[in-house]
């Protein structure tokens, strides 16, 4: 059964929306990527910091969807303003983690190009959320396969929302494979339409677009100036 605080709505997107977006985020400027380790990455909006974000305008093409997902009413009224696109090739993607304080505990990504599976963890000091009754356990299980709770599947087009608890209590990561395993710990194999249990599917270039609210925002830019 899919946790309630993750929402999972199969074709978000037309395949032409997709093709669109696909070739805007590949026409965008070269010093636009960032190159990490695993993965590279676009930062659109602004860069989120404690002291507040110095927004910068997200382009028509993304900002379409900012206003789509903004729509749902899922960040209290307000529109998002911050969108991170992500390029996996097969065999690459995210080490476990969370998204942090600078951004609103909701979360939503569309997917482009490929299916992948979307992993939950528990934090390492924290019992399964199942068995609350349970004090923490201090030799609870230092590696990720053990603190599993629950994967999504997440086909291409694709919106997945996670917000509340599954925001704040829980690790998200991505595999790094190049392919996918489909089994009884994908919570939401009802809600996709072309996967089985046993299936092997295989990944293709899957580009993400994580877009989510940045509450604080500085209103102007700040000057730095000679005193
Ligand atoms: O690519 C994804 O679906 C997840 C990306 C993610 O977790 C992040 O950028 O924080
Ligand atoms: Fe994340």
């Amino acid at each position: 059964m899919i946790p309630d605080t993750i929402i999972y709505i199969p074709n978000f997107i037309s395949q032409e929306e997709e093709q669109k977006l696909i070739d805007h985020v590949y026409s965008a400027p070269k010093p636009k990527w960032t190159h990490l380790s695993n993965r590279r990455l676009q930062n659109w909006g602004g860069l989120p910091h404690p002291k507040g974000m110095v927004a910068e305008d997200i382009p028509q093409w993304l900002d379409l969807y900012c206003d789509k997902i903004g729509k749902l009413d899922l960040f209290e009224g307000k529109k998002p303003n911050h969108v991170l696109v992500n390029e996996y090739s097969p065999g690459q993607g995210i080490m476990p983690h969370e998204d942090g304080p600078l951004f609103y505990p909701t979360v939503t990504t569309i997917s482009l190009g490929s299916s992948t599976v979307l992993d939950f963890y528990t934090h390492i000091n924290q019992g399964k959320a199942e068995d609350k009754s349970e004090p923490c356990s201090e030799n609870m299980s230092k590696k990720f396969e053990d603190r599993h709770v629950c994967s999504v599947y997440l086909e291409p087009r694709s919106l997945v929302i996670v917000k509340d608890d599954m925001y704040t209590k829980y690790l998200h990561g991505i595999k790094e494979q190049t392919e996918d395993m489909v089994d009884d710990r994908i919570c939401n194999i009802k809600q996709c339409s072309d996967i089985n249990i046993d299936n092997i599917k295989t990944r293709q270039t899957r580009i993400s677009l994580t877009i989510r609210l940045v509450p604080k925002v500085l209103k102007t830019k700040l000057f730095f100036g000679k005193k």
